[in-house]
């Protein structure tokens, strides 16, 4: 069952045309010390193939947690029931693995591997070809050429950054995960890279955080704002105005 447009509640998304979801959990529960000390709360989700999706939410609202989770990396957490392309499913089972990736916030693993090295690895531990022309393109789209070669450890925040977002644009998983893709990226990569989300919808869904409002409207299918670990509210297609949305955000 899905949620009508700018109903309240714990629970979003889709656009109550498809049927068919990608990913629904319900009841997930997530905490850092103790499960009494939850960060997020029997929140439902529900997305559908295709979708762009942005999570809104002030500082602490729990959307880096909530996608450290879908990342499968946050270990405190308890779940009623998860369903991968409709099929029950855990957060560790391998068709939902392999199916998905992050670009975290703060990124410092494989700080030795060279960009062209972790991409190969990345490619092999999924199972799939690299598609040279793809990584060339995004390369370039990044201004990324001359850093190619270079470790991962030692490039900028914004320049680490590109790297793992050619990486994941490039896999083209069902589902990519990106929590403040635009943060560090200078004024022409983050122009590149709201192409690339629009573009998206042909081979997956995205479901990224981020704090500008403007281009979250712009790029997104639906906005799900979250606040103390509960879905808040859930603006689709037609709502997306960002004064509405902070008028929501600040009440
Ligand atoms: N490593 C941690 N240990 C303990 N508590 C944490 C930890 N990381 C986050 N929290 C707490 O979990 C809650 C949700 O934090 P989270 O980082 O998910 O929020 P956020 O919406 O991503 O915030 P921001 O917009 O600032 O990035 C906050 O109360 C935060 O203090």
């Amino acid at each position: 069952m899905f949620m009508q447009a700018g109903e309240v509640g714990n629970s979003a998304i889709n656009d109550g045309k498809q049927q068919q979801h990608l990913l629904s959990m319900t009841g997930l529960c997530a905490w850092y010390r103790t499960e009494t000390d939850a960060v997020i709360s029997n929140l439902h989700l529900e997305i559908g193939p295709n979708q762009i999706i942005g999570l809104v939410g002030l500082n602490g609202a729990g959307k880096s947690t909530l996608i450290h989770v879908l990342s499968g990396i946050h270990r405190h957490y308890s779940l009623e029931r998860l369903k991968w392309r409709n099929e029950d499913a855990s957060l560790t089972s391998l068709a939902f693995k392999r199916n998905r990736y992050t670009v975290f916030s703060e990124d410092e693993s494989f700080e030795y591997f060279t960009f062209e090295e972790y991409v190969r690895h990345v490619f092999r531990s999924y199972g799939r070809e690299v598609r040279h022309d793809t990584l060339d393109e995004l390369v370039e789209g990044f201004n990324f050429q001359k850093y190619r070669n270079a470790f991962l450890g030692q490039l900028s925040m914004g320049s680490r950054r590109k790297a793992y977002l050619i990486t994941g644009f490039a896999l083209r998983p069902e589902l990519l995960l990106l929590d403040e893709p635009v943060n560090g990226l200078d004024f022409e990569s983050t122009e590149f890279l709201y192409r690339l989300m629009n573009e998206y919808r042909s081979y997956g869904t995205i479901l990224f955080s981020s704090h500008v409002l403007e281009s979250l409207c712009l790029t997104s299918d639906s906005i799900i704002i979250l606040e103390a670990g509960s879905i808040r509210h859930t603006f689709l297609q037609g709502e997306m105005d960002p004064e509405h949305i902070r008028g929501v955000l600040n009440k």
